[in-house]
This record gives C-alpha cells, sequence and structure tokens, in this order.
C-alpha cells in the first residue's frame, strides 16, 4: 500500500478514537504516527475548548501535545486515567498486540494499564492473523545485555521459535536508546503462535524490562481499511 493511503487510513483511524473522547476526561496519550495524528486532532480541540488532562507516553508526544497546548500531567500526578489511545505494530482478531516500534513500549504498558479503556488506532495493514510478522520489540537493561539476550533466545526457543534477535541501532549507526535508557532488541521469530507463553518466558529473565506483546490490555481497535473503518471490541 502507498504510503500517502496508509497515511490517510492513520487518520482517518485516530479521527474515528475522537469520538471515544469526553470533556474531564484524563487520557493517555500514545506514540507513533497513528497516535501523532489523534494528538493533533485532540489539539484542535482543546483549542476550541475541550477542558481535558493528558498523560503522554514517550518524550516525543509530550513535544507535541507541549507545542499544541493540549494540558499535560505525569502519570504520579494522574495515576488512573479513562482512556488511553495509542497506535499498534499489529493486532490480531482477540485485541492482542505487538507494540514498540517506536521503542515506547514501555512507558506506553504502564499507560495502558493505568487506564480503564485503551483503545488502538491502526491502518488495515496492521492487522494479522497471527502475531509476529513485525519483529517483536523486547526492551533490556544495558547492564549484562548479551546475556540477556541469549536468555531472550533460549525463551524463545523453547517454545519452537528463532530467529535473528538484533539489538536496535538508530539510522546514524549509534545503539537506539529509550526515554527510560534502555535498549531494544528486535525478534524476527516469526509466527508467535502461544504470545502469552512467549510474554511468560520474557518477564521472567532478569534483564528484560518490558516486552511488546500486549496482551488483554486493549478494549477496542479502530481499524481504517479501504473500505471505511471500523472497530473491534467495545469503544465505550
Ligand atoms: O508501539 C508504538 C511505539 O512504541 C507504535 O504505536 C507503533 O510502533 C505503531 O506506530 P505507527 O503508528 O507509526 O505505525
Amino acid at each position: 500500500m502507498p504510503v500517502d493511503a496508509a497515511d490517510d487510513m492513520k487518520k482517518r483511524a485516530a479521527a474515528a478514537a475522537l469520538a471515544a473522547v469526553a470533556p474531564g476526561m484524563r487520557l493517555g496519550l500514545g506514540t507513533g504516527s497513528t497516535a501523532a495524528h489523534f494528538v493533533a486532532l485532540l489539539g484542535e480541540r482543546v483549542r476550541e475548548g475541550l477542558d481535558i488532562l493528558c498523560v503522554p507516553t514517550s518524550e516525543r508526544t509530550r513535544a507535541q501535545a507541549e507545542a499544541l497546548a493540549i494540558p499535560l500531567a505525569t502519570l504520579d500526578e494522574a495515576p488512573e486515567l479513562d482512556l488511553t489511545v495509542d497506535g499498534a505494530d499489529e493486532f490480531d482478531s482477540s485485541l492482542r498486540l505487538v507494540k514498540g516500534g517506536g521503542g515506547a513500549l514501555l512507558r506506553e504498558k504502564i499507560v495502558a494499564a493505568a487506564s480503564r479503556r485503551f483503545i488502538v488506532v491502526a491502518d488495515a495493514t496492521k492487522r494479522v492473523e497471527t502475531l509476529g510478522a513485525f519483529p517483536l520489540p523486547v526492551e533490556i537493561d544495558a547492564f549484562g545485555a548479551r546475556a540477556t539476550r541469549g536468555h531472550v533466545e533460549r525463551a524463545a526457543a523453547a517454545l519452537g521459535l528463532s530467529g535473528e534477535v538484533r539489538l536496535r541501532s538508530r539510522p546514524d549507526g549509534h545503539v537506539f536508546v529509550t526515554d527510560g535508557g534502555h535498549l531494544v532488541l528486535d525478534c524476527a521469530f516469526g509466527a508467535i503462535p502461544a504470545p502469552e507463553a512467549l510474554a511468560d518466558r520474557l518477564a521472567a529473565i532478569p534483564g528484560v524490562v518490558e516486552h511488546g506483546l500486549f496482551l488483554g490490555l486493549a478494549t477496542a481497535v479502530v481499524v481504517a481499511g479501504p473500505g471505511g473503518v471500523e472497530s473491534l471490541g467495545r469503544l465505550d
């Protein structure tokens, strides 16, 4: 799909999710190009007088929201959120997600877990039968990164998964560092038939800070495709 067409669908999904926002809400703001469309549209509503308080999931989103004069708080100031709207790298029919392509998975998961509702906005290319076509991001501590990578590979192998586990780097060649000061392993395991089992094994590895499997968190996915916008799950 051409980039412009995909971006237009991201924008349409973001616009549809705006219907779930009500005055007085405390909102989590996701990270990535789809979430950025939502933040831009939200900024227009705030300029028109919408009263909300938002918690960003990354420094990138914080900067965008600040530039739009969207009222912001930290998660410590607003520890219980009504709704979070965020993008995803993949989703399946059970609303299970792979996230972290933008490297914000840790804060995204913390904010999603603090939200009563979590709506994912996505274009139709993100829909998969089985998670894993997108390399799974795993955020790790820099200390002992090689040892942790070995544990990740063995945890995957125990479930019959293999594939390249690559330390993420920036376009300039320097190692990618998350907002929390950690590193990211991109794990090209291919299809992950048992995401819950992999999530349990990854979470048990010392040195793994968080992984990009978001299971049981999304309450709805708003997906825009060539035929229009549809919702999976409950928007209310
Ligand atoms: O998880 C994320 C960032 O950590 C993003 O939501 C995910 O990468 C999707 O990004 P985009 O909307 O740009 O396709």
